[in-house]
């Protein structure tokens, strides 16, 4: 076992945590448990204070009220990176004239960490996928290149809390394969990573448990698994070889309807009906249509079952995606 789990205490236990910035509430009241070996995802709108949480974890602020009790250790009232927790907010801080290679040992020598020397730096380059341009200058990085070095560096540390502010942003299919295998490869081997994300297919892909915030309070915290059995009616985008049986059929289908409005990802010559209900609705549809003769082509949630409890707590009539962030 683990110091720090030696008593049984989580990784991160916060209770009725209270931040404000002037007049603004950022954090109203919030507790948060986070379990060794646990991926916790932070997901919310924008606003919703998941930043000023995760900068409470990493020691950038202190909390106006509540307790914090990280890695088994209260959280006193000065800055301070507590022992054992890596990560960042608002992107690494990374020397854009040095390489890679070099930005990573000047962090290690500077917090005079036991990396292992240059195999420890080697080994973390590696594992985020950035060996083969360990020796190029960080000025030349893209956003994904510089979160993977990010990542890299608190590696370096051996972490046991690790904290990161949408670590996918701005990542490839590659380095988010490399990115997401780094944090599963922790939590397997005991580290707890708490993690934020606007991206709800990031989330259910790592994530154990999740906490949705809005506007500063906890409006849901508990496994993904049931996360996804709050969102009760789903849309569905149907596609069959008879679009006029399929209407009628879903018509006669008990808590089923077409939905209003078309969906918006089909294709403008398609018939494809938008169908609402709940799942149950949905197989006995299925079931009909096989009956009636009629071949079902396509049949999808709109949105993820994640997708729509966010949407249904938050109360915000979209998802924001990296898109809208990167917009911003
Ligand atoms: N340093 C600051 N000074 C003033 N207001 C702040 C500061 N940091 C955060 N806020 C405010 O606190 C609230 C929560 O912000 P925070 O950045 O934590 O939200 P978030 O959930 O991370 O949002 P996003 O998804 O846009 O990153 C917002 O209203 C924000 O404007």
């Amino acid at each position: 076992m683990r110091k720090g789990d030696m008593h049984g205490s989580p990784a991160v236990r916060a209770r009725g945590i209270t931040k404000s910035f002037g007049d603004v509430v950022a954090l109203d009241g919030v507790d948060l448990d986070v379990a060794h070996g646990q991926v916790h995802g932070l997901v919310g709108p924008n606003g919703a204070g998941k930043t000023t949480l995760l900068g409470l974890l990493l020691g950038l602020a202190v909390a106006d009220g509540g307790r914090l009790e990280i890695l088994g250790t209260p959280v006193g009232r000065t800055l301070a990176v507590p022992d054992g927790v890596a990560g960042f907010v608002d992107g690494p801080g990374l020397y854009p004239s040095l390489t890679a290679r070099q930005n990573l040992s000047a962090l290690a020598a500077l917090a005079r960490y036991d990396t292992g020397g240059a195999t420890g730096v080697d080994d973390a380059l590696e594992q985020v996928g950035l060996t083969d341009v360990a020796g190029d200058r960080v000025r030349g990085f893209s956003l994904g290149m510089r979160q993977r070095l990010g990542l890299a560096a608190a590696l370096l540390t051996k972490p046991r809390l690790l904290v990161l502010d949408e670590p996918a942003n701005g990542l490839d299919p590659a380095g988010k394969n490399h990115v997401h295998r780094v944090i599963t490869g922790l939590a397997a081997d005991g580290t707890a990573v708490v993690l934020s994300s606007h991206r709800m297919d990031d989330l259910a892909a790592l994530c154990s448990e999740v906490t949705i915030l809005a506007a500063g309070r906890v409006v849901f915290s508990g496994p993904v698994s049931k996360l996804a059995a709050e969102s009760g009616e789903l849309d569905y985008r149907l596609l069959t070889s008879d679009p006029a049986a399929a209407r009628r059929l879903v018509s006669q289908t008990p808590g089923l309807r077409v939905a209003p409005g078309r969906d918006p990802a089909a294709r403008p010559d398609a018939d494809v009906l938008v169908v609402r209900g709940p799942v149950p609705a949905i197989d006995e549809l299925v079931v009909r249509l096989v009956r009636a003769g009629v071949a079902l082509r396509e049949l999808a949630p709109v949105v993820t079952p994640l997708e729509a409890a966010f949407l249904a707590l938050t109360g915000t009539g979209t998802v924001p995606t990296k898109a809208d962030r990167e917009d911003l």
